[in-house]
């Protein structure tokens, strides 16, 4: 079952603690029936208030941090010590607060590391490839959290960009982004799209209308996230600001909406992945 729904959050406080929540929840599920859990963090504003919540919250006595991988959709290619690195804001947020070994927290490089951004790119195929899944040269992530751009951007694939159209690639560098900084390094729709569970997290009026454009079918050439699915599960959390232009029959407040693909009649489920 493929399920793609839509949580609709009163504002991004509720918004935040929920997914901060259904994390935790999540993550326990996950180790309860395997031995390693792979997670992929983002850089979005909100995703980092949800680090804070997660790192907070009363339940994480029972994860075992040392079968949990840390992995990045998408990285700026700026130096270590950048303010702007995804990484650097999630370690100070949550993993300098847990106690998750750094083998396996596995960050893009960062400028000052590395000769170019080829390079980075190229050496995190590698360190993908390290941990591949069956026969992908990548691990399959449980757990794929992603933010979106008002422009539809996802992870650093952005709209109107060669790296969205690559189907063959597993890790991209980036130039000229239309949101600086200019140079990132980014996973691609192939890897992105082999997650078991992927959480957007959309917080604000200015994300409403290409909410409304990837419910509705856009094309992810042209929206980006439109064209990403966990394969057991996709949820958009949402506040109310971001449901704006989700047509009103498919949503209630607090409610999910779900269709098990494009298309089909939505109706409501009492739990969401
Ligand atoms: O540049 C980026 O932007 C997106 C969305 O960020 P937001 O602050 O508008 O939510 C983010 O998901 C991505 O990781 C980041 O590099």
């Amino acid at each position: 079952m493929n399920d793609r729904r839509v949580v609709v959050l009163d504002d991004a406080d509720a918004l935040v603690a929920a997914v901060a929540a259904r994390f935790v929840e999540l993550l326990s599920e996950v180790l309860a029936g395997q031995e390693i859990a792979h997670v992929v963090l983002e850089g979005g504003r909100v995703h980092l208030r949800t680090l804070s919540a997660i790192a907070e919250s009363p339940e994480l006595e029972g994860i075992d941090w040392s079968r949990v991988h840390i992995w990045w959709g998408d990285e700026r290619f700026v130096p270590h010590d950048d303010a702007e690195r995804n990484a650097g804001k999630a370690q100070q947020l949550l993993l300098n607060r847990i106690d998750i070994p750094q083998s396996n927290v596995h960050a893009m490089p960062a400028s000052d590391e590395i000769q170019s951004l080829d390079e980075a790119a190229e050496r995190y195929a590698q360190e993908l490839a390290r941990f591949s899944t069956g026969d992908d040269p990548f691990p399959h992530f449980d757990i794929t959290f992603l933010g979106v751009g008002p422009d539809g951007h996802t992870a650093s694939l952005f709209p109107g960009k060669d790296e969205v159209l690559d189907k063959e690639s597993t890790v991209l560098p980036v130039r000229n982004s239309p949101k600086p900084p200019p140079e990132r390094i980014t996973l691609t729709r192939r890897v992105l799209n082999a997650s078991r569970r992927v959480i957007a997290s959309l917080s604000g009026d200015d994300k409403a209308a290409v909410l409304g454009l990837a419910l509705a079918g856009a094309s992810y050439a042209e929206v980006p996230i439109a064209g990403v699915k966990g394969r057991l599960s996709t949820t958009f959390y949402v506040d109310e600001a971001a449901a704006a232009q989700v047509p009103e029959e498919l949503i209630a407040p607090g409610a999910y909406w779900t269709a098990s693909d494009a298309g089909e009649e939505p109706g409501p489920e009492d739990s969401a992945d």
